[in-house]
């Protein structure tokens, strides 16, 4: 690799102005062929979208001149041309507010003291200074004290967080190619039913009765008694009454006062579940739900409860298909089972652990909804979100009764849910794996609440391997499972897993491979095709104005970022197309109105990041769009899956570019971290007081964030490795806001105390300020030997006398230690290797989805012989051959091994930030445009070389900087 290291950094910056960079090479084609060329397009005076937007949807001719006026500055039209930047870097940051004081290592000039002027000295894994002072490879720099910190948020929308984008470097898209062509249009064949598609004709639609008033989220329709199922009987309408205005309507806003109190009650519980959608998906599903509940009821017919118990003391008594089938068509309506529904049913009716992978909407949900009719006991159903368990309830015939237990109920919600499933009244229980962090939930299974089945929805999540890999589900084992909640049947869905998901899922649920029941992933209506695309927004708005897509009435387009959902959906409407963006930063009201307009097809379009979708049922989306490159296979498989469940032909189409991969392939790195901060966590985790042993420990989330420049999800997945690897070593507890703040009002705090053991030692252990007592929880529940929860029931207890008032904050993660590891350093090279190769299996997942595009336009043609712009065998063929084989092995990348400039322009870079503290990791992450909970996007994009090297692999990156980052220490040493 060439260096510049030499060079005396008297320039500003040793790249040279982007546009004399050698431009990108388009991917290789291994086929002689010609590429396929574009298909004209008949010139459209008018878009013949239906339903035909009306008027209030639609931008009027001002903001159409509107958005082409602003268009100069609007970056979609004129990108931040990196080479039109100034040479100058920008001034150095002031460095204090980012000197953390618990990053060891901070840049320091050597000192001009000749007798310390010698460099390091090489020894293993760290740096011997001749006075004997270590030094990581990473160059060694000394501590300085940070004040404050802004903490970044990120813009990417994934459930599982798995990577993130920077705020602050909205990369527009390139609006280069002046042809008015798009790259890509599709044949124009009339969406008709797919033959053989293997998904039947509904007969009946089912209805969305709702069971549960309980659960706070489902909103609730009266039904005359004398159509209600009593195979269990809930009498739960008093509690949905609470919800029925006077014009007879479940009342939203009474709903949504009700949500947020449960939500804040949860905080001051601790309990975390995860996800911030499932508060506002109640919010979200809502409306539509009443709305199909109104449409089904109307058609409902008249429902035969005496025929209805005859037909499940049948199918109990003899599980035969003929029963079978009898009882799925007296419960949904439906004349037969999909391919693999009754197979599965069979299993799992005999009491067989089964592994079920069916194509998103073949009907994976009635594969438990039916047995649970059977089985004695309760079907408990773990679902990795909120929105997806809300869903799955409100799905569930009205024979069927479930229940939910979430963080967004308030206590008395729970415990009326626990009730009713300890009458045996409920059924089908929807929990989050969080709950199994829960004691209290635990107890609930005794001898008297028996659970005959456990469910794993979105089973992928529990393999590391996987494209969405949820800590929370590792606790989802068999032998804990059968330990905790004596069951012995587990039924693992999901959609999307490759060989290598598959085999690490099955075996953590201990299914044997023969209760394997896999079918095609992806049903054969889709038409798939792919383009390369130089201005995807152009081409984006041609294809949906195309003639094939003349009959499409619903389309989504996927995004990854969310300020491309809402730069989109504002250029449709623009351009007469009614849209709407919608991601996780949209007030939930507002989500829950865009849900509502797509479903009742007030608008064509939702443009959305992966937030939207999930449970998503919607029968005729004709057209998903990538606008953005998936991640993984699985993720494109699963987001194409949303489209033609209504059996007809649909329109998968995907856009990549080359930018757009280096963009994605750099936020593969952001959750990546070094030994040494995993040792130093772990030192911290395993505090030395030994006193705290077997007591509650607590690492505040935020805090610890920063002072390790780690995501809070890889903490999460450090510690629960910690639990559940192959050494228990720790004991998580349910997350806890820890800092109490107390103030008292009737009775003196040490006249309380006289009477009160737990105010005596609040009072002993807490700091006053401004007459406010301000404690740890888990310090004074340690000093009075109770738990967190026993403490927080007390303090509101007190509360509800209006003895005191308290707020709580830092939310932390507590566990107990069970066992000190031996040796902390192995035990750290163990897990960042671990997590390395996590983060690898991710890299390899984007390449993989790449070159399967790459090969789709380049080598399509050739493989099937002339397509028409089409690449459904060609990219069917490439995901089968994944999902089959293992995905462990290499995958070519496209990735640049070096650069001229790149030495040079770290060097410049160190120079001008020469008060900041640097790791080859943060340095790298810094060229790679990558924020961290250290580096903040919001300070560091700043800098003239944020993102420049997205092309060169991370990992070169983080080489280039290791080495300058030692120049640096060197030179000032000498
Ligand atoms: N045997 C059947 N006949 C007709 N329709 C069915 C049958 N089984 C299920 N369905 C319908 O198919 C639709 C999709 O079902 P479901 O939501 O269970 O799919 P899924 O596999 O869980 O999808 P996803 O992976 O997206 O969650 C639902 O509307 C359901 O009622």
């Amino acid at each position: 690799m060439e260096s510049s290291s030499d060079s005396d950094g008297s320039h500003i910056s040793a790249t040279p102005p982007r546009n004399t960079k050698p431009s990108r090479q388009r991917p290789p084609r291994p086929s002689p062929q010609p590429q396929p060329q574009p298909k004209p397009l008949e010139p459209k005076p008018e878009p013949k979208l239906k339903p035909k937007p009306k008027p209030a949807l639609l931008p009027s001719h001002k903001s159409i001149l509107r958005f082409r006026a602003s268009s100069k500055s609007n970056p979609i039209s004129e990108p931040k041309n990196p080479s039109s930047e100034p040479t100058r870097p920008d001034p150095p940051p002031d460095p204090s507010p980012l000197l953390s004081p618990t990053l060891p290592y901070q840049i320091c000039r050597w000192p001009s003291d000749p007798s310390r002027a010698i460099p390091p000295v090489d020894s293993g894994d760290t740096l011997l200074t001749p006075q004997g002072r270590h030094f990581y490879k990473s160059p060694s720099f000394s501590k300085i004290r940070r004040t404050t910190i802004n903490f970044d948020s990120f813009e990417d929308d994934e459930p599982s967080s798995s990577s993130s984008a920077p705020k602050s470097q909205p990369k527009a898209e390139n609006g280069g190619s002046d042809s008015s062509v798009p790259d890509w249009v599709p044949p124009e064949p009339k969406r008709e039913v797919a033959s053989g598609s293997g998904v039947s004709a509904i007969a009946v639609k089912k209805r969305f009765d709702l069971v549960g008033g309980n659960v706070p989220s489902v909103p609730v329709k009266f039904r005359k008694s004398g159509a209600e199922g009593n195979f269990v009987k809930l009498n739960l309408n008093r509690r949905k009454r609470k919800f029925v205005n006077r014009r007879g309507n479940s009342s939203s806003s009474g709903r949504r006062k009700f949500y947020r109190k449960g939500k804040r009650k949860l905080k001051s519980q601790g309990e975390n579940e995860g996800e911030t959608v499932g508060e506002e998906d109640e919010l979200v599903t809502d409306a539509i739900v009443q709305q199909q509940n109104r449409k089904q009821d109307s058609k409902r017919p008249k429902f035969d409860t005496e025929l209805f118990e005859e037909a499940v003391l049948a199918a109990r008594n003899e599980p035969s298909d003929e029963n079978l089938v009898k009882l799925l068509s007296l419960t949904y309506g439906y004349d037969s089972f999909r391919d693999g529904q009754l197979e599965a049913i069979k299993m799992v009716l005999e009491g067989k652990s089964t592994m079920l992978v069916l194509p998103t909407g073949a009907g994976k949900s009635l594969c438990y909804q039916l047995p649970s009719i059977i089985l004695p006991g309760v079907t408990l159903v773990v679902s990795p979100l909120i929105a997806l368990m809300i869903d799955q309830l409100k799905q569930l015939p009205h024979m069927i009764r479930g229940g939910l237990l979430s963080s967004s109920q308030r206590p008395e919600e729970a415990s009326e849910t626990i009730r009713l499933l300890q009458q045996g009244a409920i059924k089908v229980l929807l929990v989050s794996p969080e709950r199994f962090l829960n004691a209290e939930f635990l107890s609930i299974f005794s001898a008297t609440t028996v659970i005959s089945l456990v469910v794993v929805d979105e089973a992928h999540c529990i393999s590391e391997w996987s494209h969405n890999f949820r800590p929370s589900f590792m606790r989802l084992r068999a032998s804990l499972l059968r330990a905790k909640l004596n069951v012995n049947c587990i039924l693992a869905m999901t959609a999307t897993a490759t060989a290598t998901t598959l085999g690490s899922v099955m075996s953590a649920l201990e299914i044997p491979p023969t209760n394997l029941i896999q079918k095609a992933i992806l049903r054969d209506n889709l038409q798939l095709s792919v383009s390369l695309s130089r201005n995807r927004m152009k081409d984006l708005l041609m294809l949906i104005k195309s003639t094939s897509f003349t009959d499409v009435q619903s389309i989504i387009i996927y995004c990854k970022f969310q300020f491309e959902t809402e730069m989109i959906s504002r250029y449709l409407c623009d351009n007469n197309i009614s849209a709407k963006s919608y991601h996780s930063g949209i007030p939930a009201k507002d989500r829950s109105r865009v849900q509502e307009l797509f479903f009742t097809n007030k608008i064509c379009v939702v443009v959305a990041t992966v937030a939207f979708g999930m449970g998503l049922d919607k029968r005729d989306i004709g057209a998903v769009i990538h606008y953005t490159l998936p991640e993984s296979l699985e993720e494109y498989v699963q987001e194409i899956g949303r489209a033609g469940r209504d059996g007809r032909l649909s329109y998968c189409h995907l856009y990549f570019d080359e930018d757009t991969y280096f963009k994605l392939r750099s936020l593969m790195y952001s959750d990546g971290v070094d030994e040494y901060v995993v040792n130093k966590f772990l030192c911290q985790v395993f505090t030395s007081d030994e006193s705290l042993h077997g007591k509650i420990c607590s690492l505040v989330k935020e805090t610890a964030s920063r002072k390790f420049d780690m995501k809070e999800e890889v903490m999460l997945t450090l510690l629960t490795q910690l639990e559940l690897g192959e050494v228990r070593y720790l004991h998580l507890l349910p997350e806890l806001n820890v800092t109490c703040t107390l103030n008292f009002h009737k009775t003196s705090p040490v006249l309380l105390a006289g009477n009160d053991a737990v105010v005596a030692a609040i009072l002993k252990r807490s700091e006053t300020k401004q007459g406010q007592y301000v404690f740890d929880i888990p310090t004074v529940a340690n000093s009075i030997g109770v738990t967190a929860t026993i403490l927080s029931n007390h303090l509101q207890n007190l509360k509800l006398k209006g003895e005191v008032t308290y707020e709580v904050k830092d939310q932390a993660y507590c566990y107990t230690i069970v066992e000190v590891p031996a040796d902390l350093c192995s035990l750290s090279a163990h897990l960042t290797k671990w997590l390395s190769e996590v983060e690898s299996c991710k890299v390899r997942k984007l390449d993989t989805m790449f070159n399967a595009a790459v090969f789709a336009v380049n080598a399509c043609e050739k493989v099937q012989g002339g397509c028409d712009g089409q690449h459904t065998l060609c990219l069917q063929r490439n995901i089968l051959q994944y999902f089959n084989e293992d995905d462990n092995s290499e995958v070519p990348n496209k990735m640049g091994k070096d650069s001229r400039f790149l030495r040079a322009d770290i060097k410049v870079f160190l120079q001008s930030n020469s008060q900041a503290k640097f790791t080859p990791r943060a340095v790298a992450r810094i060229m790679h445009g990558i924020a961290s909970p250290s580096y903040p996007s919001t300070f560091w994009s700043k800098t003239h070389f944020w993102g420049r090297y997205t092309n060169i692999d991370f990992q070169v990156v983080m080489e280039a900087a290791k080495a300058e980052l030692i120049n640096f220490v060197r030179k000032d040493a000498v």
